[in-house]
């Protein structure tokens, strides 16, 4: 047993070195324990390619109020996007091709009619007391494209529209898609603006070191944690290799599919423990690829189940290639180490494309992070989510996975990251407050 810390902080992903920044800089002694060998858990700025690539999570928007703020504090500006000018699509059996702008066209009615009572049920997305929910919640994404009837042609193309976020649509709940539409006023075409569209310049890694350099939490890499336990009095979290630290509070910043593996006491309210054993659907893989020449900027989509590569679009260029990133629904589907498997997958789309080299990050299998973004089951936004967002005793949750606005992202890990560390430091310090 070690001495007793003020606050133990497990994962350091966004929402856990956030929580151990603001808590260390307001003179609590915080250890922040984290499984990996680095920081920064589903985000990962690394070297492949002969370049800096994010192999995880990376866009961010200046709507974003949490990671916006962080951007600033540091000095740290967005990377200015590569136009798109061509696109590929695979629906009704055949791929098709046109401009950017032919398939926008195609697909806006379908996906007007989609998200068309987004802010009826969401009017006031902070609040989700003014939710009315009661005839969406229970529904999956694919229980909605049923009730459109529409054309398998159709179908597929509003399916597109929702690119990657579609992953599984017979598990995914309806109302986390509707709640981010009403997030941005009702505009879908906004949403996949802010969520896919800005990288920051540098890097996720550019923003976390800045973040970690201004810490004086006790950060302690290869640590995984196996337990959390609050006796009443203090809180002691059991290491995997059965060392034991001691803290007045814990914050638990793990993603949700690892949750399962980790034993709380006491236990936790049934709803967020059926939430934890229903698990994230969400099992993508992230391929980033060098295609030989400056080719013309390009998106392709095709729906989850239909082609092994869903999502993919020029990024940025190097050396007179290409980089072109690619998400994956079903990691089994592709093998992204695999260059000639991912040049056949993309020739299916565009024929004459030459893949120089690929790397693949498959974040379904990853040990510490076992799954994606977020997407909650139907039900778990509204329910179980927020109840796990209120302290548990001495033991709070951070995370994107269980943030409201800004569930699912960057943001939300940081807007969690931070509510925990307030929530802590109020608790310690022994001030009430409504
Ligand atoms: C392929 C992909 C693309 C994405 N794209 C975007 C995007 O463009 N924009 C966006 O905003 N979001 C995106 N996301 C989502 C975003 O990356 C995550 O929501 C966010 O980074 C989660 O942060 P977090 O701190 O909540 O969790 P995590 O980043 O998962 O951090 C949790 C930490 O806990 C550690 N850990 C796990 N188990 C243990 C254990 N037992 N003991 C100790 N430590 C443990 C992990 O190693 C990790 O470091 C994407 C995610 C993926 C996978």
């Amino acid at each position: 047993m070690t001495d007793l810390y003020d606050v133990a902080v497990i994962g350091a992903g966004f929402a856990g070195v956030t929580a151990a920044r603001d808590l260390s800089m307001t003179g609590h002694s915080v250890v922040l324990l984290e499984g990996r060998d680095r920081i920064g858990g589903r985000t990962w700025w690394s070297k492949a390619l002969g370049v800096d690539l994010d192999l995880g999570g990376t866009y961010v928007h200046w709507t974003q109020a949490h990671v916006w703020r962080e951007l600033k504090r540091y000095g740290i500006g967005l990377a200015t996007p590569m136009p798109v000018s061509k696109a590929y699509w695979y629906a009704d059996g055949a791929v098709h091709a046109g401009t950017w702008e032919q398939l926008h066209q195609l697909a806006t009615p379908l996906v007007d009619r989609f998200f068309a009572d987004a802010r009826t049920h969401f009017p006031q997305v902070d609040d989700l007391a003014a939710a009315d929910i009661g005839a969406i919640d229970r529904q999956t994404i694919g229980d909605r494209l049923d009730a459109l009837e529409l054309s398998a042609h159709d179908r597929d193309v509003l399916v597109n529209a929702m690119s990657i976020l579609v992953c599984s649509e017979r598990e995914q709940g309806l109302a986390q898609l509707l709640f981010w539409c009403a997030i941005c006023f009702g505009n879908w075409s906004a949403f996949k603006e802010i969520a896919g569209h800005w990288a920051i310049e540098g890097g996720t890694g550019r923003l976390l070191d800045a973040m970690s350099a201004e810490s004086k939490a006790e950060l302690r890499l290869s640590t995984p944690v196996a337990a959390v336990d609050d006796n009443g009095h203090e809180v002691t979290v059991t290491l995997r290799d059965g060392q034991r630290i001691r803290a007045r509070r814990a914050v638990v910043a793990l993603p949700l599919n690892m949750l399962s593996e980790f034993s709380v006491t006491p236990a936790l309210p049934q709803p967020v423990r059926a939430m934890i054993g229903q698990k994230n659907p969400i099992m993508p893989s992230k391929i980033w690829v060098r295609i030989k020449g400056e080719i013309e900027p390009f998106v392709i989509y095709a729906p989850a189940g239909k082609h092994p590569i869903n999502t993919a679009h020029a990024e940025r260029r190097d050396h007179g290639d290409t980089l072109v990133v690619c998400f994956c629904s079903d990691p089994s589907a592709l093998d992204g180490n695999d260059r000639e498997a991912v040049q056949q997958a993309l020739r299916d789309f565009i024929p004459n494309i030459e893949v120089l080299e690929t790397v693949c990050q498959d974040w379904a299998n990853d040990p510490f992070s076992k799954g994606g973004w977020m997407h909650h089951r139907p039900g778990n936004l509204t329910q179980a989510a927020p109840m796990m967002r209120q302290p548990h005793g001495r033991i709070h949750f951070a995370g994107a996975d269980i943030a409201p606005i800004g569930v699912g992202g960057i943001d939300g890990a940081i807007e969690t990251g931070a509510k925990a560390a307030v929530d802590v430091a109020r608790a310690l310090n022994g001030a009430h407050h409504p």
